[in-house]
């Protein structure tokens, strides 16, 4: 993670918390390595089976404490373990400032090893099939689909990370076939990636009034399953990289 001598003179200096949430332990060791100094700490009311990884920066802006948590694979495990971490935090009197769901995930004509910045997250098989196709629960008139970072938010953090930016979609079942994806990518002409977390976390942090990205690294293309063909130690080495670029931007957004 950069670290600047010092802060800008005038920043604040309380730490601004930021939270990451990824799938499993290989993606968590991986953002942790990339943030230099991580180190394990329990929850702070104890919840069992959550354990966070911690690292502490001091950026340009100001002091940052960043908590790495693996919660497990799919909306539901995210859900749950997001909601667990900002509920505990924010019982400790320590709320998170920001949440970021990250983690390798399919590209949509996007490069092995490339990022994507989520400018909305997007619950793509969240609905019902009818006899003229899919029609999600926002168009049936009882939830929702979508969770848009803000803007101005994406944007820095896409520069900073060199991401693409685009939609991310989150899908309970990995895209198999180059029909799914074309299905897909018919409802979602903007979608850059897919993954199985990003609605859950941002969820959970919509539920709290807390700021979500998602940053995903892209270990396959999304299209005909070739899993031997999945190039994870990249997506792996990109993900470490593109979390502690971003964590700058998040400081400097709750200067
Ligand atoms: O086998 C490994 O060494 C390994 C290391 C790190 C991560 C994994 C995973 O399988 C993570 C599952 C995780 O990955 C996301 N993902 C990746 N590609 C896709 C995709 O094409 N469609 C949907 N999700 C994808 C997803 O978020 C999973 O949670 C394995």
């Amino acid at each position: 993670m950069p670290q600047p001598p010092s802060p800008s003179p005038g920043a604040p200096s309380r730490a601004v918390r930021v939270l990451i949430v990824t799938a499993v332990p290989a993606e968590r060791d991986a953002v942790a390595s990339g943030l230099g100094d991580a180190e394990p700490v329990p929850l702070p009311c104890g919840q069992a089976g959550y354990a966070l990884h911690r690292a502490h920066a001091v950026t340009g802006e100001g002091p940052l404490v960043a908590d790495v948590l693996a919660a497990g694979v799919g909306p539901a495990a995210a859900a749950a373990g997001t909601a667990t971490a900002l509920t505990a935090a924010s019982a400790a009197g320590e709320p998170y400032d920001a949440v970021v769901s990250a983690g390798i995930a399919g590209g949509f004509g996007q490069p092995p090893g490339g990022t994507v910045v989520a400018t909305s997250i997007v619950a793509a098989d969240l609905g019902a099939a009818t006899p003229a196709g899919f029609s999600s629960v926002a168009e049936l008139g009882f939830g929702t689909v979508e969770h848009r970072p803000p803007g101005q938010l994406v944007r820095a953090a896409a520069e900073a990370t060199g991401a693409a930016a685009g939609a991310v979609l989150t899908v309970s079942t990995v895209t198999g076939s180059a029909g799914r994806a074309a299905e897909l990518t018919a409802r979602h002409p903007d979608a850059a990636a897919e993954a199985m977390e990003g609605f859950g976390v941002a969820e959970a942090a919509a539920a709290h009034g807390v700021t979500v990205l998602e940053l995903r690294t892209v270990s396959n293309p999304c299209g005909p399953r070739d899993r031997d063909s999945w190039r994870i130690d990249e997506a792996l080495a990109a993900l470490g990289g593109g979390c502690a670029a971003l964590l700058p931007v998040l400081r400097a957004w709750k200067a």
